[in-house]
């Protein structure tokens, strides 16, 4: 039996499968109201028949969440996560990661070169010394599977299409084969570098640029090599011919270089690296015409393309290999499937004025920070973050699109620097965005696609790290909900029977998943009389002003 098999074997199945009441009716075509069943929580407690986790049973007899901001001690789950209380050394270098977990790896394509062991093996492919001192530094032991795989094909400059779980190292495994095979920087002029940049790497959302930025420039520690992280201040830096003929790599969001195209501030002729990342993304309605216009200008006869992605759908993977040269298809562990060190559940809360309380619940018992929270818009991610603070939660943060740049830097730094325990969120951190201390995913709203939940929740169990995925569903989500179960029992989990009773959504249907209308406030009940709302004003502002004061105090240090 493989390794893989067995781990499948060994994890639990998901909590909910307790549930005797919930069955398949709940979501037939003609549930009418009066038939609706009992919501999940009424008056903040919980049915028996609806109490999965046993929350009510357990009420007062497991250890409460020291959840006073004042104290600043973040809660944690007895006898687990000895060294969860992650501070700003949890980034630093030193840190001991654990070794990667080894999982099967399939190929396709011709003369596919073989998978390395360790990186030393890569002093064959010439790769430069002090890429070799940099990975070392940054505490990377053995080579992840998808880097294994990819690193040698990508070396050989062969096109290619990967699929990995997330959190497997992805990004590594395109950018170590780009230094070493750019060599010296532009600037050097000892290559035969041509004019204009050599290397594109394009991605869904800002932050995620700015973190393969970073991550690019601890990987070229030592080394002249001329990164940017293309904003309009920087496009208008390069739109200075002198100045981008000096630029070795560019990482970008697709409509911003799209954009220095478009008024001749850039040209990409010279470009022979190209890397889509969150590829199925990229290649979706919203960016499609906009990729094309950018592969379209990478006009140099030697490019080599790459694709990597944790989820690519057929349609999907049918345009990229359409885009590419002989290329190689490499997947590594189950298509489009979490990985098992992610513990994922589903909680049924009736409609969306149960969540809230369900939430509050939630919180009420040990859990472990930083926990992520996924909701559906910016309105409601505002609205969650403030009923979150009024109702006395420990260090909630928010980031959505709808928040200013500097704004969100903020708020993401916090997290980065473990001061933040509840981060609120939309899709925009659904993707990419690595934050190795996150201990949980909550889908407060049900996300928005397959591939929208596998990508959330892979924002927890990375780099070889357990964590735990809580999806809330709805009566409203019912005809959506089959999609999910088959990941979770993918995965290796059980699912409850009456759910894989439940008829599986038409294509048509999935198309709806995201669409589904729900109120801007998540908490309708609310009365904001007067009193209420100079409460909640002062304390959504009391909030911001001790955040700027801790960034006051910070900035002086
Ligand atoms: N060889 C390695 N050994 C140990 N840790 C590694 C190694 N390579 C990468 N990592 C770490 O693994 C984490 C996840 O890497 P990365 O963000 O590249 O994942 P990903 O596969 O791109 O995920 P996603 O699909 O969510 O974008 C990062 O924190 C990174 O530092």
């Amino acid at each position: 039996m493989s390794n893989e098999a067995f781990q499948l074997l060994l994890r639990g199945g998901v909590s909910f499968d307790k549930s005797k009441t919930a069955n398949v009716a709940l979501f037939q075509k003609n549930t009418s109201k009066s038939q609706s069943t009992p919501k999940a929580i009424v008056n903040g407690e919980i049915p028996q028949e609806l109490d999965f986790f046993k929350y009510a049973q357990s009420h007062g007899k497991r250890k409460q969440p020291d959840a006073n901001p004042k104290t600043n001690k973040r809660p944690r789950v007895e006898g687990r996560d000895s060294d969860s209380d992650r501070s700003e050394d949890d980034e630093d270098d030193g840190e001991d990661l654990p070794a990667p977990v080894r999982h099967r790896i399939a190929t396709k394509g011709t003369n596919v070169p073989e998978p390395i062991a360790s990186f030393s093996e890569l002093q064959s492919y010439s790769l430069p010394s002090h890429i070799l001192s940099n990975i070392s530094k940054m505490n990377y032991k053995t080579p992840t599977s998808v880097q294994s795989q990819c690193i040698p094909i990508l070396l050989k400059h062969r096109d290619l299409v990967a699929i990995s779980p997330t959190g497997t190292g992805k990004t590594m495994a395109y950018l170590l084969p780009i230094f070493s095979q750019l060599s010296a920087p532009i600037s050097s002029a000892s290559v035969d570098a041509g004019e204009g940049v050599r290397a594109l790497i394009i991605v869904p959302t800002r932050e995620l640029a700015d973190q393969i930025f970073n991550e690019c420039l601890k990987l070229a520690q030592g080394r002249k090599w001329k990164i940017v992280l293309f904003s309009k201040a920087t496009a208008n830096a390069l739109s200075n011919k002198s100045a981008r003929d000096k630029v070795d790599i560019i990482i970008s969001t697709p409509l911003r270089l799209v954009a220095a195209l478009q008024e001749g501030n850039i040209t990409l002729t010279n470009v022979r690296h190209l890397v889509l990342d969150e590829a199925d993304r990229m290649l979706d309605a919203e960016f499609m015409s906009q990729i094309e216009e950018i592969v379209a200008s990478c006009s140099h006869t030697d490019i080599q393309k790459a694709l990597f992605s944790a989820t690519l759908p057929s349609s999907a993977e049918k345009m990229a290999m359409d885009m590419l040269n002989d290329p190689i298809r490499v997947v590594v562990g189950l298509k489009d499937t979490p990985l098992p060190l992610i513990k994922q559940s589903l909680t049924y809360v009736a409609d969306d004025s149960s969540k809230l309380p369900s939430l509050l619940q939630y919180f009420a018992q040990p859990y472990n920070p930083p926990v992520l929270i996924f909701t559906s818009t910016q309105a409601r991610s505002t609205s969650l973050t403030e009923e979150l603070i009024l109702n006395k939660i420990a260090n909630v943060d928010c980031l959505h699109a709808g928040m200013t740049k500097k704004e969100r830097e903020d708020s993401l730094n916090r997290m980065r620097r473990g001061e933040s325990w509840i981060m609120v969120t939309t899709e925009i951190m659904g993707r990419g965005m690595d934050f190795k201390g996150v201990r949980e995913v909550i889908n407060y709203d049900f996300p928005t696609s397959v591939q929208s939940y596998i990508h959330r929740i892979g924002r927890t169990g990375r780099a070889g790290q357990e964590g735990k995925a809580v999806t809330f569903f709805t009566d409203e989500d019912g005809p959506y909900l089959k999609s999910i179960a088959n990941v979770i029992l993918q995965s290796g989990f059980t699912v409850p029977d009456w759910i894989l009773k439940l008829p599986k959504p038409s294509k048509m249907k999935r198309r709806q998943m995201g669409k589904i209308k729900r109120p801007d406030v998540v908490n309708f009940a609310r009365k904001i009389g007067r009193a209420d709302a100079i409460k909640k004003r002062e304390m959504v502002q009391g909030s911001k002003r001790r955040k700027a004061k801790e960034q006051h105090q910070e900035t002086k240090e």
